[in-house]
């Protein structure tokens, strides 16, 4: 908050004048004076320190000082931002354990307590190395991969505590019933809504995405990350398609800068701000803007920012797969013509679609095991080691923009999921968890929007479902 007051109180108050202790850049370009005897003599002395200079100069000094001060209030507003969020996410954490530990309490008070034996611990499923050696693994034979084998090596007897290897088979086996044993795990990760607050904390999410074609997808996504529960969500589009998205919603925060020639400096001052960033959402396949996509991602990696990629994003993947792979926190959604893509793209080999889940998994360790969300008939979640599938009854309607809801969505589950403790997940790869809320989110508004509106349903009406299909499936 000072860093704040210091920085406004040079836009407004003495924008010629920046002689504040910590930013020295303006000093030193500051024009020469002697030092003031008395308050009385300053307003002569500033008359002749300007007095040579022609009125375009002036402003141009003016201007020079006043981009730099800007500069420098935002590397201070981003150091700030830096150590709010991490005693927040510190706060988030105590907050959940609490949660936690009130719901063990309340469980060992209604059920009746087995012996020590019989009750073994939930057991973590090993979580994928951040370093994933990027050449394709061997895949084993067809009925019996490897990652199903390690699956069933880490299988133990039931108990009362929920073991995750049984979360994943029934839901691999089970379908819809099996979800409710993953949704409890989705839950766990979403902040609760309380009046300590600030606003951004819930997650501020970036958009790139957006361009003369296609306005309609990069706002689909953002305003879905906003109605889940993000606090800001901001795209970073093409000039053109800028004014036609902010026309769409006074909410989202729209940057007209993906086609400049310093877009990637432009974006870049952002990200230090942002918790998640989805790439793809009507982004368009001209060159120039593959390229900035792509070097967004490369930095939103070294930054550790979750990174979801969608629609033409993945066209970008599809030419350049090492853009992210092995990126444990990067999370690709394909449709099925999306995938056949990417699959071929990697495995030099047409697709072999009779067995999806199996191409999945396929695919999720030729990227180093980076989770991918197959969508269709039923949403198929994979890292290569763990599959989840989610078959929540969604409709019949497949309306354009569908998919863009579910990887706006996703931005704000990712950033939940890999903020909370390990045990909010019980030691499941937070991409998965992340995912699963999505896909259940998506495919819900599908299916209480379709009841409403039938044939004539859009995503327009699926979004307008956000709030309450939320909290049927994780607020009831
Ligand atoms: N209102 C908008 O602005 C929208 C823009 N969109 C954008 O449009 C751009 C291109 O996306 P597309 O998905 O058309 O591009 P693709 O080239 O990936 O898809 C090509 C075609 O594949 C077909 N397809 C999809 N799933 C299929 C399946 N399971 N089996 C057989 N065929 C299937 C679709 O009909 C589509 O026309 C992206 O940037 C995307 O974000 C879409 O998100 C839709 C809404
Ligand atoms: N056959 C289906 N039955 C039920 N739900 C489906 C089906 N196909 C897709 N979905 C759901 O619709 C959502 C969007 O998937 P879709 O395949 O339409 O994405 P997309 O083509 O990438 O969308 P977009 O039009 O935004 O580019 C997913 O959450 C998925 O669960």
């Amino acid at each position: 908050m000072n860093l704040l007051k210091r920085a406004t109180f040079i836009f407004s108050e003495q924008p010629l004048s920046l002689a504040i202790g910590s930013f020295p850049a303006k000093q030193s370009s500051l024009p020469k004076t002697n030092p003031p005897a008395t308050s009385s003599s300053r307003p002569r002395r500033t008359k002749k320190r300007f007095a040579n200079m022609s009125l375009e100069k002036l402003m141009e000094k003016f201007l020079e000082q006043s981009m730099e001060a800007e500069d420098n209030f935002y590397r201070l507003e981003e150091q700030r931002l830096q150590v709010e969020d991490k005693r927040r996410e510190e706060e988030h954490s105590r907050e959940l354990q609490m949660l936690q530990m009130l719901g063990q309490i309340f469980a060992s008070i209604r059920m009746p307590s087995p012996a020590p034996t019989a009750t073994p611990q939930p057991s973590f499923i090993p979580q994928t190395n951040l370093t994933v050696p990027l050449a394709r693994p061997s895949l084993g034979n067809r009925n019996h991969p490897p990652a199903l084998i390690d699956f069933a090596s880490h299988s133990q007897a039931a108990g009362p505590g929920l073991l995750m290897e049984e979360v994943i088979e029934r839901s691999f086996s089970l379908g819809t019933s099996g979800m409710d044993n993953v949704i409890p795990l989705v839950r766990n990760t979403i902040p609760p809504l309380t009046s300590k607050k600030h606003k951004g904390q819930d997650g501020r999410i970036g958009i790139i995405g957006g361009c003369q074609e296609y306005t309609g997808a990069p706002f689909f996504a953002a305003i879905s990350a906003l109605k889940v529960g993000a606090d800001l969500s901001h795209v970073f589009c093409t000039k053109d398609a800028a004014p036609v998205i902010k026309s769409y919603s006074p909410e989202l925060i729209v940057h007209p800068v993906l086609d400049s020639p310093n877009a990637v400096e432009e974006i870049e001052k952002w990200l230090p701000r942002l918790h998640s960033v989805v790439v793809g959402p009507g982004l368009g396949r001209e060159d120039m803007l593959l390229k900035n996509a792509k070097e967004i991602i490369e930095r939103s990696k070294l930054r550790g920012i979750p990174v979801i990629i969608d629609a033409d994003g993945l066209w970008l993947v599809a030419k350049e797969p090492s853009v992210i792979q092995g990126y444990q926190r990067g999370i690709l959604t394909p449709n099925f013509m999306e995938f056949t893509r990417l699959y071929e793209a990697m495995h030099h080999e047409p697709l072999d679609s009779s067995d999806h889940k199996r191409s999945a998994q396929q695919l999720s360790i030729a990227l180093g095991h980076l989770t991918l969300v197959l969508k269709g008939e039923e949403d198929i979640i994979t890292d290569g080691k763990n599959i989840l599938t989610c078959s929540q009854e969604g409709s019949g309607r497949r309306c354009g923009g569908q998919g863009d809801l579910l990887s706006g969505s996703l931005g704000a589950f990712a950033h939940w999921a890999f903020s909370s403790p390990s045990d909010a997940t019980k030691g499941m790869n937070p991409s998965l968890v992340a995912a699963f809320g999505a896909t259940s989110l998506t495919r819900q508004c599908n299916r209480q929007a379709f009841h409403k509106h039938g044939r004539s349903t859009t995503t327009s009406d699926m979004i307008q479902e956000i709030n309450s299909a939320f909290k049927k499936l994780f607020e009831s």
